[in-house]
């Protein structure tokens, strides 16, 4: 029999965090060897041989917990929001000195959000006007959501390597918050609703036409299969990785 591969979930008894104990508990190949809460210490980590994190904690806490496991040369799969250039920035020059550690930071595990982001990307470059409007639960903390502020950066790209110019919008006079955050050109509405999980919606306008792409996480089961993904790959890809599909063959 193979080794099992000893695995850590950060935020474990959070709603993120209680489904991936389970996926990481009853998945074959791995070994769940720890489930710490924010009043455990990370020397846990240490003590138990985790050789890989789930980050699954809190914008807060999680550059953090990375750079203790990146120190110390356990891969990490983060799936907590927060992460800024300046973090990222500072990640990447510890990354440097442990040079065989991976760290995926993955904004949305659901495949299908994945798909999404990467279709509004290539349909973005066709349209005059793109806005994003993201729908979750009431209880999360953050706004945007990391994955519109990842999906916005995907549509930026794409529409400045193409030359697009910015959408219109003739708006002189408005409230506060009215026409959504700016991010990265790209205006992103955050929808806070009791009843929803995680849904994202890339309204594209042309003259005459819509088009909407649109993805729904029903449950937190849908973002099991991308942990495990991260987590079965993470160490055969040193250094950081922004996005699941950084480790998907997404290219027609
Ligand atoms: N990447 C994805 O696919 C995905 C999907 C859902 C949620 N998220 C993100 O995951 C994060 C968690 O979401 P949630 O809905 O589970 O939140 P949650 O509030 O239910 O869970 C967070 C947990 O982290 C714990 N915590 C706080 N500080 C900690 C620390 N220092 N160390 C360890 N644990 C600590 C909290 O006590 C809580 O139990 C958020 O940033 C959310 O946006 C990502
Ligand atoms: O429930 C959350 O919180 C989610 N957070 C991520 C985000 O901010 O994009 C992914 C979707 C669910």
């Amino acid at each position: 029999m193979t080794e099992q591969l000893a695995v850590a979930v950060l935020g474990a008894t959070g709603r993120m965090g209680a489904e991936a104990v389970k996926a990481i508990d009853a998945a074959p190949d791995l070994d769940l060897v720890a489930a710490l809460g924010r009043e455990d210490s990370l020397d846990t980590l240490v003590a138990a041989g985790a050789q890989c994190i789930v980050d699954l904690s809190v914008p807060d806490a999680t550059f953090e917990n990375v750079a203790f496991a990146v120190e110390r040369g356990i891969h990490a799969v983060v799936g907590t929001t927060g992460w800024d250039e300046g973090r990222l920035e500072r990640l990447t020059s510890l990354l440097a000195d442990h040079p065989a550690t991976g760290v995926l930071i993955a904004p949305n595990f659901a495949l299908g959000s994945v798909l999404a982001s990467a279709f509004a990307a290539r349909a973005a470059r066709y349209f005059e006007s793109v806005e994003i409007v993201e729908l979750h639960h009431p209880d999360k903390v953050d706004a945007p959501s990391g994955t519109a502020v990842r999906t916005a950066a995907l549509i930026a790209q794409a529409r400045q390597k193409a030359g697009v110019p910015a959408s219109p919008d003739a708006t002189s006079a408005e409230r506060a918050g009215a026409r959504g955050a700016d991010v990265d050109g790209v205006r992103v509405h955050s929808v806070r609703l009791r009843g929803l999980v995680a849904h994202q919606e890339v309204l594209l306008g042309g003259v005459g036409e819509q088009l909407t792409i649109r993805h729904d996480s029903y449950h937190r089961e849908s973002f099991m299969p991308g942990i495990l993904l991260g987590v079965r790959t993470v160490s055969s890809r040193p250094g950081l990785t922004v996005g699941l599909d950084g480790y998907l063959e997404l290219e027609a």
